[in-house]
């Protein structure tokens, strides 16, 4: 492995995960979260959790006169690193010695809470590879829902893996399996993730919409009443589902500064048209290679930053004929660099992914 880093440093490099180590770690107290080390830390090292389920596992008390802190690393805990792409939060896991989460969805929304946890928009697990892949992601939304892919969190995740493998090569790429299928993210030399997010999907009943399809059998600038209101509405999948609106029908532009989020967002979200819920991009077009977008996301409400709803925005655009296929997308987070490619149909999304602080979680707090 050190050979083969060595020889690709120069170059870029697509690598297989190296062999995989599980470690038991017994429990000795049960104060609560969260040991933070700090940002950049050049002790930091890969993170292996126990391959023992949390629900099984039971805390246990010692009479130790040493501090909480001096018993963690031989306690029972879940460790877990904090990363952000453009301000959409998340919490990885290093799952890669099982192929089940170490933690239950509603173990998730608990970690996810603002007040009560650490606070994210999801948590992200790195399992093993399947189907041939170096890797498979799955990932938990704050309300505990399982959506299929999520476009700043497998940014995160390249750059996660690249901590665990200690792999720090000019440029990295890898295969990870996602409920979206097949998608390649590529860690740039800058720091910046490239991602291939696939080929999006237009046919309405995939989406899934119940929208009548108007264009081939996609939903393009189609109407939709949400709470009295008619909307124009494109309909698009990049493995998860997507309704994007550049505004009301026969209305101004949207200024998407003055929506109000929260009022309309789940309105959109639980609407009947959409059977597995949807998230929603409100879009102000700036020029033809320029958009601006706030999203309410399924699962998660109102986030920074949202890539699979970026790319779906690039596309509906082109579908509208409101811009080209190379754009500059402005989230709340800041901008991603989306190109949606004629030569292979495939979406290629560029943005940052940023590690902030690592922890432990005592599995205690998690089963109360
Ligand atoms: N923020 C993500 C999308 C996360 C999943 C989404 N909430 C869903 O349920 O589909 C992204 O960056 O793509």
């Amino acid at each position: 492995m050190a050979e083969a880093i060595a020889a690709a440093a120069a170059t870029s490099l697509s690598v297989k995960p190296s062999n995989r180590h599980s470690q038991l770690f017994l429990s000795s107290t049960s104060f609560p979260i969260i040991r933070l080390n700090s940002l950049k830390n050049p002790n930091f090292r890969p993170l292996v959790v126990s391959s023992t389920s949390i629900d099984s596992a039971a805390t246990q008390k010692t009479s130790s006169k040493t501090s909480f802190l001096d018993q963690r690393e031989g306690s029972r805990y879940l460790h877990f690193v904090k990363y952000h792409g453009l301000g959409n939060d998340f919490i990885l896991v290093d799952n890669r010695d099982s192929s089940e989460p170490k933690i239950t969805p509603e173990q998730a929304a608990k970690l996810c809470d603002r007040n009560f946890g650490i606070g994210a928009d999801g948590v992200i697990f790195a399992l093993p590879g399947i189907n041939g892949t170096d890797y498979t992601m799955r990932i938990f939304n704050s309300d505990g829902s399982e959506p299929e892919m999520c476009g700043n969190g497998v940014r995160c995740f390249a750059r996660f893996i690249a901590e665990l493998e200690n792999l720090h090569v000019k440029k990295l790429s890898f295969s990870v399996h996602t409920g979206a299928g097949l998608i390649v993210p590529e860690i740039q030399e800058d720091g910046q993730v490239k991602v291939d997010m696939g080929e999006p999907v237009l046919k309405a009943a995939d989406v899934p919409t119940k929208l009548a399809a108007n264009k081939n059998d996609a939903v393009v600038k189609s109407e939709l009443v949400v709470d009295g209101v008619t909307w124009n509405v494109t309909c698009v999948s990049m493995g998860n589902p997507h309704c994007v609106t550049f505004g009301i029908k026969g209305g101004q532009d949207l200024q998407v500064d003055a929506l109000n989020l929260a009022q309309i967002g789940p309105k959109f979200e639980h609407h009947e048209v959409f059977p597995a819920r949807t998230n929603t991009e409100f879009v102000q077009v700036y020029s033809p290679s320029h958009l601006k977008m706030r999203v309410w996301e399924r699962g998660a409400g109102a986030t920074l930053a949202c890539g699979t709803g970026a790319c779906a925005t690039v596309v509906a655009a082109v579908l509208e004929g409101r811009a080209g296929r190379n754009c500059t997308v402005d989230l709340p987070g800041g901008p991603l660099e989306i190109e949606w490619r004629e030569e292979d149909n495939h979406v290629y999304m560029t943005g940052p992914a940023e590690m902030v602080f690592d922890g432990s979680v005592p599995l205690r707090y998690l089963l109360e």
